[in-house]
């Protein structure tokens, strides 16, 4: 049973076991499942950040282009305008500077900055020299050689020429001027600087881009230098100014990529060794590109962000219901447990009062160890302490030695042949020496083809049973006995000596002896009966029986009541002659009781007997030759008899064979 119990725990742990590599495996699934969807929903990302970036890109810069050719459209205009220049012109011819073409002039150049959204306006003549200038503007001196050259370029080609951005710059803040020629007719008359603040033009449109991104920024770079670029506006989430000092053209930076004609989405690093994802445009018609970039990491660490947290709630509802699973299997399973158990104890206690109640125990013989572990009730019927570990030799010491070589024989051929053991066998109770006996009913453990370990088995002390057993016996034989005894004269009967001449008639066949029979029947007993009465007549009968039975002794002779007061003697293996000697007698020990007969027609009027002898030597052993064999004998000795009867009774008379 605590092996039982044993197996039941080790069958639990094993499927609590399976359970929980279930779950682990499970887990592991999920989550290499949600690592290989959020590699692919990051690269996802990744590919949705850059298709805005570069829509951002396309955008921003043909707004910059636009922008750029609005201004260099204005200034054309500018140029083209017959009357500004005609009024300039007019203005520098006149001697005293006409008061009038001044005014008109400085209104016009008020006008620019009003509605054009210059910031300032300065007139030069054809050699850089200032005329007037919006708001007395001061002219810086001398005039940089960038707008000199520009200057002259404008003259020389006769359209406006940009004035790129400068770091640094000479005015107070970040500016783009055109220098814009004026004509009057086909004289050059002079040349409209116009400069305009960066910072509430141009600098709006390239940081439109609003997005809430720490790292996100566009910035439009130029050129400065062979080997290093300036950024035009200002990047406040890097701390760089607008036009701030040049930077170093690095390998992997945007910018690098930017000047070497890389276009689109590209990968690098920005200024400060931060890996980016950039979208480089060229700004049509002008020196610049426009840098729209993005931290990589950012992207990357928002993604993971959004989907972890996605996935983590994903996982963690995942782990809430592996648990609630696993917490419904542990409670059935508790539960079942704890009824397996109630049922185990149940049985336990049903199993130990079955087995008191049958005085039966049980034990296992451990094959390695050759030891026995007996039960409590075990230990009882051997007589020792208690249960528990018993070795070999002193169970073998409590087994009754004659019993001991069949006993041991059988628990090896059960442990050779794998057979049950079955066996009945006396022990000398270890306590007080009483011999009992017992019934062991076992088998090996184990399954065909393994070895076995054990030997576990049941014991019964059966002493009472075995005792009603022998007593049955006893009592099955006298049954026998008295079947086969006629009741009033205690000597054989019919069927005795039908079954003996049976048996004695098959021997003598098979030895080739001859069987002598012997029919006796009492003289005048009706006339007995008649004188004595019936009682008396039995005790007569019973004494002719004694004397009968008291004269045969060998080996298969018998005498039997055949009938009323008729009797049979068998006498195998003897011949006419001694059968009928013996028959003789006979007749002479039943004269010598001397029994009165008072009705008898015998001479001395006491009781006698007429004997009529056959003798015969078996044929065959089949049927019916044999019935026909001895019934033809009988019918012979009865013959025998009738003729002693008819020669005057106490006689032996014989008839010969045939
Ligand atoms: N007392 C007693 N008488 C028996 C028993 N069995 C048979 N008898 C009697 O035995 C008598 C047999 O008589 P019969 O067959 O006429 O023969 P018999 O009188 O002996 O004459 P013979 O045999 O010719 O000498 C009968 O009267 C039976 O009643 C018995 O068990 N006890």
């Amino acid at each position: 049973m605590e092996a039982l119990t044993r197996e039941k725990n080790a069958a639990y742990k094993k499927q609590k076991r399976g359970y929980w590599l279930l779950v682990l495996g499970v887990v592991l699934l999920a989550l290499s499942s949600v690592v290989w969807v959020y590699e692919r929903r990051s690269d996802e990302y990744s590919l949705q950040v850059q298709e805005r970036l570069r829509l951002v890109g396309e955008v921003q810069s043909k707004s910059v282009a636009d922008w750029r050719r609005a201004r260099m459209a204005d200034a054309g205009a500018l140029s083209q305008d017959p009357l500004f220049s005609k009024a300039l012109a007019e203005w520098l011819h006149s001697q005293q500077r006409d008061h009038r073409q001044e005014a008109l002039l400085r209104q016009r150049l008020r006008v620019l900055v009003e509605y054009d959204q210059y910031a300032l306006v300065y007139l030069l003549d054809t050699r850089g020299q200032l005329l007037m200038s919006t708001d007395s503007a001061a002219l810086p001196r001398p005039l940089p050689a960038q707008e000199r050259q520009a200057l002259q370029q404008a003259l020389d080609r006769a359209e406006p020429v940009a004035v790129e951005p400068q770091a640094p710059g000479y005015f107070a803040f970040p500016f783009f001027g055109v220098m814009t020629p004026l004509y009057d007719g086909f004289e050059p008359v002079g040349v409209a600087w116009l400069v305009m603040d960066l910072r509430g033009t141009l600098f709006p449109l390239v940081q439109a881009w609003q997005v809430q991104s720490q790292s996100a920024e566009a910035v439009l770079t130029q050129l400065e230098g062979e080997d290093s670029v300036i950024n035009i506006n200002p990047l406040p989430k890097s701390g760089v100014a607008a036009l701030s000092k040049p930077l170093p053209l690095t390998r992997s930076g945007p910018a690098m990529q930017a000047v070497r004609g890389g276009r689109g989405i590209v990968r690098g690093v920005n200024h400060m060794d931060q890996p980016v994802i950039s979208m480089v445009s060229a700004i049509d018609g002008a020196p610049w590109w426009l840098i729209v970039q993005i931290d990589e990491a950012e992207i990357l660490n928002d993604a993971r962000r959004r989907e972890g947290l996605a996935f983590g709630l994903l996982i963690g509802a995942l782990l809430l219901l592996l648990a609630l699973l696993g917490g419904i299997w542990q409670w059935s399973a508790w539960r079942a447990e704890r009824t397996l158990k109630r049922e185990l104890q149940l049985h336990i206690r049903w199993l130990d009062s079955a087995q008191q109640a049958a005085a039966l125990g049980y034990f296992v013989y451990d094959l390695g160890k050759k030891e026995f572990y007996i039960s409590e009730i075990t230990a009882r019927i051997f007589g020792v302490a208690a249960g528990g570990w018993l070795p070999l030799h002193r169970w073998a010491a409590l087994v009754e030695k004659e019993d001991r070589k069949a006993v041991f024989a059988a628990h090896e051929q059960t442990i050779a042949q794998r057979q049950h053991l079955h066996v009945q066998y006396r022990i000398r109770r270890a306590d007080n020496g009483v011999q009992r006996w017992i019934q062991v009913w076992a088998e090996l453990d184990g399954r065909e083809g393994e070895r076995p370990s054990c030997m576990i088995g049941i014991v019964q002390d059966i002493t009472e049973r075995k005792q009603v057993d022998e007593q049955l016996e006893e009592y099955r034989r006298q049954l026998e006995n008295q079947v086969r005894l006629d009741p009033l004269t205690g000597i054989a009967n019919r069927l005795a000596l039908q079954e003996a001449l049976h048996k004695e008639w098959r021997r003598a066949a098979r030895h080739g002896q001859s069987v002598a029979l012997l029919m006796l029947d009492l003289d005048y007993f009706k006339a007995y009966n008649d004188t004595y009465g019936h009682v008396q007549g039995d005790v007569c009968l019973c004494e002719v029986a004694r004397v009968l039975a008291a004269s045969v002794g060998r080996e298969g002779e018998l005498v039997a009541r055949y009938g009323g007061e008729e009797f049979m003697v068998l006498l195998p293996g003897s011949t006419l002659a001694q059968a009928q000697a013996f028959g003789q007698q006979l007749v002479l020990a039943v004269q010598r009781l001397d029994l009165p007969h008072a009705g008898s027609s015998v001479p001395g009027q006491r009781v006698t007997i007429s004997v009529g002898v056959a003798c015969a030597r078996p044929g065959g052993l089949q049927e019916p030759e044999q019935t026909d064999g001895f019934t033809a004998l009988i019918e012979r000795a009865d013959g025998a008899l009738y003729a002693a009867k008819q020669a005057g009774r106490d006689r032996c008379c014989a008839v010969p064979g045939p």
